[in-house]
């Protein structure tokens, strides 16, 4: 591996199942303090997340359904990775175990060195609080909360002071300062999704995790927040993964990893749209058999 980040599906990510050393579940440390430098190097040394020869059957007997069938992958930290492939290739399947929201048939998933398989379920209530933020197409807002109230709900439900510093320019980068007092029913669909994004973002999370983030959202405003997670990206450090059905969404992403069939079945790195597009046109040709 070279001094670069690592690469998803590349670097890191052929390990021999059982090759992967950890520490169990033992290294849930909570987030980091505040003022860490989410850009220190030590946090880039390895991947942020990894698969490694991740199974997912859902159901039993004749209605079993092998929706990951052996992924390893390596998600570099402090980059934009989008998920794609087509419907039913396992992507929310994935996204889903990566999280910590489901458990793998067999195979690891590591967040930095805590082995997701080795916590009990208290511990991934734990870490999912502490290390991941997430970022869902409906936006989950509390709607007897105010838009501040939300933000710093994961933090006060962790017990811990939000911090105000950290929060305060996180509000100013998502272009929310005037909208805090407001309740989600008297915010766009827009202004709702900053705020969630906010809201993952605040405890400084190891990964945030995006599901169709701009589902909801028209296009003006769904580029906004592919932006704003883009600047999360390069100006704060943060790891962003997202799964999207939208070559537009997924360009604004700095790789994107193919899936079919429950499998790994290439990366478009630097992704266009039209790139993107051709990418998952020659996998489902390559899928009808073409
Ligand atoms: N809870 C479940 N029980 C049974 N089968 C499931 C369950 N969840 C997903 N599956 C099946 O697993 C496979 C992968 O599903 P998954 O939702 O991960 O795919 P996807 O790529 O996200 O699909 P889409 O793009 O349509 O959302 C599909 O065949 C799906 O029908």
């Amino acid at each position: 591996m070279g001094d670069g980040p690592a690469r998803p599906g590349v670097d890191g990510g052929a390990a021999a199942p059982g090759a992967v050393r950890h520490a169990g579940c033992a290294a849930v440390t909570g987030p980091l303090p505040p003022g860490a430098d989410l850009r220190a190097p030590s946090r880039h040394l390895r991947p942020a997340i990894r698969a490694v020869d991740l199974v997912k059957v859902h159901g039993r007997g004749d209605a079993a359904v092998r929706a990951l069938d052996g992924v390893d992958l390596a998600v570099p930290a402090a980059r934009f990775t989008a998920i794609m492939g087509p419907s039913g290739s396992g992507k929310s399947t994935l996204l889903h175990l990566l999280a910590g929201l489901d458990n793998a048939t067999s195979g690891q998933v590591l967040l930095g060195d805590t082995e997701l398989g080795a916590c009990s379920d208290a511990q991934l209530t734990a870490l999912r609080r502490d290390r991941i933020g997430f970022v869902f197409q409906a936006f989950n807002l509390l709607p007897q909360l105010t838009a501040a109230q939300n933000i710093e709900l994961p933090a006060r439900l962790a017990g811990r002071r939000p911090d105000r510093a950290w929060r305060d320019t996180l509000v100013g980068l998502l272009g929310i300062g005037d909208r805090l007092t407001h309740r989600p029913t008297q915010l766009s669909g827009g202004q709702q999704q900053r705020v969630a994004v906010a809201r993952a973002l605040l405890g400084r999370p190891e990964v945030v995790f995006a599901d169709e983030p701009t589902g909801n959202l028209d296009t003006a405003s769904g580029h906004e927040l592919l932006h704003l997670l883009r600047t999360s990206v390069r100006e704060l450090g943060q790891t962003v993964v997202m799964v999207t059905h939208d070559p537009v969404a997924a360009s604004f992403a700095d790789e994107v990893v193919l899936l079919r069939d429950g499998r790994v079945a290439g990366s478009v790195p630097d992704p266009r749209p039209d790139s993107v597009l051709s990418a998952l046109s020659a996998l489902s040709g390559a899928r009808a058999g073409i």
